[in-house]
């Protein structure tokens, strides 16, 4: 990197884009997300003997591994959240169950997701419904079989039966909880965009400029099951200011982005039980989602008040306990090594710390 532009950056800038301390970072995410791993499998026998006491443990449990990935966004690339919503509907965010419908544009639009979520309060019981491979990768997939996330192989026929029983779970659910629905089924292309409204045309369906196509189903089986659960849907729109794509990598070399948030809310009881008319009604939501999105592309910004939550220090706090308590150990190890009196072993370590320091830019 040119050394006027690090001058520009300042020390902590710096800082954020070296190697040494992503791998800090990703060590204290994995160690921590596999201890905390094992405490929600300790609370296993709880189920059968106090149900509702072992979802509120897993829900903190899973809040601190959540957290480290909020508190890298919004404390080390600082990235800026910004809620176009009206007032009312703002005192009751975090104070009820919500359905929450979003598009699927961004790399980390789960990660601005959560940061919602953690500045309402409901991080720890926020629910998805998402692909059943994202239940394999380790850390976050086990953490949310503790969390009974909901998974679907996205083939209907499959996922019909498993996808009712676990909206049924939900039903007597201890805390407040967010359930996010990608009614697009899949981030958005240009390609996907292409077959999606294929299918429009064939449908007779109006085309959509900004979205693909939304699938119905599981909008409406998750309204049907948790009607009496959930209070409202809020219809949710996000962009990033600058047509900026936001990376997770960006955000771990320090990247500030800016997010915007558009959310409506709509109670759960306008909403059709009929389910072809909850299907006509989620693409009408579609369409109006898609002239936000026209809204936000002409005057870059979301139509209404702004209302943004701030944002509060215990994801900071969460990420560092986990460094205090997994980096000292690793300090001492090193430091032991070079104390070691071997000039292989002394060697060795040096040249690992060096590789950590090394520029690779
Ligand atoms: C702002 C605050 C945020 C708060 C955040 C809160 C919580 C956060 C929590 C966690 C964050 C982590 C986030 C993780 C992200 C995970 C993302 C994913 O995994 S997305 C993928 C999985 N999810 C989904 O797919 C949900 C949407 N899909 C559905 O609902 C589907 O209906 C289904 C239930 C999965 C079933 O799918 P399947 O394809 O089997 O059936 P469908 O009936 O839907 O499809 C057949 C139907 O579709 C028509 N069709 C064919 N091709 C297309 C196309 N390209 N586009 C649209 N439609 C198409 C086809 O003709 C059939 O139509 P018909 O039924 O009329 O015959
Ligand atoms: C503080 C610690 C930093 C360490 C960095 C480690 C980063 C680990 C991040 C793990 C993130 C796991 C969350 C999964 C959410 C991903 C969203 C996603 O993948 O959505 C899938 C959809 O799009 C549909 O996919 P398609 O198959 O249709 O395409």
């Amino acid at each position: 990197m040119a050394p006027h532009i690090k001058t520009k950056m300042g020390v902590l800038g710096i800082l954020k884009t070296q190697l040494l301390c992503h791998l800090i970072i990703c060590y204290v995410f994995l160690v921590s997300g596999i201890l905390i791993n094992l405490l929600q499998l300790c609370t296993l026998p709880l189920w059968a003997i106090n149900k509702q006491l072992a979802r509120k443990i897993n829900c903190r449990l899973g809040y601190s591994i959540a957290s480290q990935l909020v508190a890298l966004l919004e404390w080390w690339s600082g990235t800026a959240c910004t809620l176009y919503t009206d007032p009312e509907s703002y005192q009751l965010y975090g104070k009820e169950n919500a359905i929450v419908v979003l598009n699927h544009n961004f790399e980390i639009d789960f990660l601005t997701g959560w940061t919602f979520c953690e500045r309402f309060g409901v991080l720890g019981s926020s629910k998805v419904l998402a692909k059943k491979e994202l239940s394999f990768v380790p850390v976050i997939g086990w953490m949310w079989y503790f969390l009974e996330i909901v998974f679907c192989k996205r083939k209907w026929e499959e996922d019909r039966k498993t996808v009712v029983q676990s909206l049924q779970n939900l039903r007597d659910y201890p805390e407040n909880f967010w359930f996010l629905l990608h009614c697009e089924g899949t981030r958005f292309t240009e390609k996907k965009h292409k077959i999606s409204m294929e299918v429009a045309e064939k449908k007779g369906l109006p085309k959509l400029k900004y979205h693909l196509l939304p699938r119905t189903k599981g909008f409406c089986v998750t309204v049907e099951n948790l009607r009496g659960t959930v209070a409202a849907v809020y219809d949710s729109t996000l962009n990033f200011r600058n047509n900026e794509m936001p990376t997770l990598l960006g955000v771990l070399n320090g990247k500030k982005y800016h997010a915007d948030l558009y959310v409506r809310r709509i109670p759960l009881h306008s909403i059709p039980e009929d389910e072809s008319e909850c299907a006509q009604w989620l693409h009408k939501l579609y369409q109006e989602k898609d002239e936000f999105q026209e809204h936000y592309r002409q005057n870059g910004c979301f139509p209404g008040p702004v209302t943004s939550p701030p944002r509060r220090p215990w994801s900071l706090l969460n990420w560092l306990f986990w460094v205090c308590v997994l980096v000292y150990p690793i300090c001492m190890f090193l430091l032991q090594m070079l104390l070691s009196g071997s000039t292989v072993t002394v060697l060795f370590t040096l040249l690992f710390c060096l590789a950590g320091i090394w520029d690779v830019d």
